[in-house]
């Protein structure tokens, strides 16, 4: 866990996800389309967001042949100062650029992370304050390995690691709790970090066209309403000449269970209010929050610890 003091209080902004198009095998040109859309996302709007989401493998084709050939060194170590400035990765120089350009916070999707220690690869989301500093770091703990016959079989353990921490950061608006992708179907990390006091939860993802009809909503929905959080996932746009098809529908869900905004298939940015009193009013209405029985599961309240 990446911090342990009290939430701040939950207060009222503005969030943009940038459904990204055009993720070629040109890792520069990648680089440059993210950077030119989070210009974008933070001029094209009234409201100048506070915070911008990049969708998962936003620099790389999505597949586990290509995760070795794009993976970069980032060498962050959690609760210790990281210089950008002598970063081997040319993915957090830019997001961090950009993040302290446009001074808004910025979830960087994720990229393929290489270890070069332990020669391991990571599916890792780095997140940049308004100055510009790597702040938080997430690697994606669950491994998206599933097999529907005739379907999709994708087996993200052939060439990554998961992740082993369940990572939150701190915002002045907000507590945001981490995962990717796959990780929205563990209800436990859900759990976990709202309890820990993350009042919204993004997950940069990137579903196909067989689970993201069946799962993509229902899973954020599910997890928003059962931790009366907000909760978010910021997909690629679909490309039908790429390897792997995302599903697109970029969204945010209130606690409410509502879903508040959603983009279709095709490049997109699309924002939403975050409106904190939906918050409070939605746990006093229905106040599962207080009313959980942990005397009778003891072990859930104590993997919360
Ligand atoms: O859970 C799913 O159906 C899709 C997950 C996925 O695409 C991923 O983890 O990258």
């Amino acid at each position: 866990m990446s911090i342990l003091t009290r939430a701040p209080v939950l207060k009222p902004f503005t969030l943009a996800l940038i459904q990204l198009g055009n993720i070629g095998d040109n890792k520069a040109a990648n680089l440059k389309h993210a950077r030119e859309m989070i210009l974008r996302a933070t001029r094209d709007h009234p409201k100048k967001p506070d915070l911008v989401v990049l969708p998962e493998c936003f620099n790389s084709p999505y597949g586990h042949v290509h995760f070795p050939v794009y993976a970069e060194k980032i060498g962050y170590t959690p609760g210790q100062a990281y210089d950008v400035g002598t970063s081997e990765s040319e993915s957090v120089k830019m997001l961090s650029e950009v993040a302290k350009e446009t001074k808004t916070w910025l979830i960087g999707g994720s990229i393929p992370e290489r270890d070069t220690q332990k020669e391991t690869y990571y599916n890792t989301c780095t997140v940049y304050n308004p100055q510009g500093d790597l702040v938080a770091l997430h690697r994606k703990i669950h491994l998206f390995d599933i097999d529907i016959p005739g379907k999709i079989t994708f087996k993200e353990s052939e060439s990554l690691t998961g992740g082993n921490v369940i990572n939150m950061f701190d915002t002045e608006f907000a507590r945001i709790g981490l995962g990717i992708c796959y990780d929205v179907r563990f209800p436990e990390l859900a759990m976990i970090a709202a309890r820990k006091g993350a009042q919204v939860l993004i997950y940069p993802g990137a579903f196909n066209l067989t689970t993201g009809p069946l799962h993509w909503e229902l899973l954020q929905r599910a997890r928003a309403n059962d931790n009366q959080v907000f909760v978010s996932m910021c997909s690629p746009a679909r490309d039908l000449t790429a390897g792997y098809h995302a599903w697109g529908h970029s969204m945010v869900v209130n606690p409410l269970g509502e879903v508040i905004a959603e983009a279709d298939e095709n490049e997109r940015i699309i924002y939403a209010g975050i409106d904190a009193n939906i918050l409070e009013e939605t746990r006093k209405g229905i106040p599962v929050t207080t009313q959980r029985r942990f005397d009778v599961y003891p072990d859930v309240s104590a993997a919360a610890q």
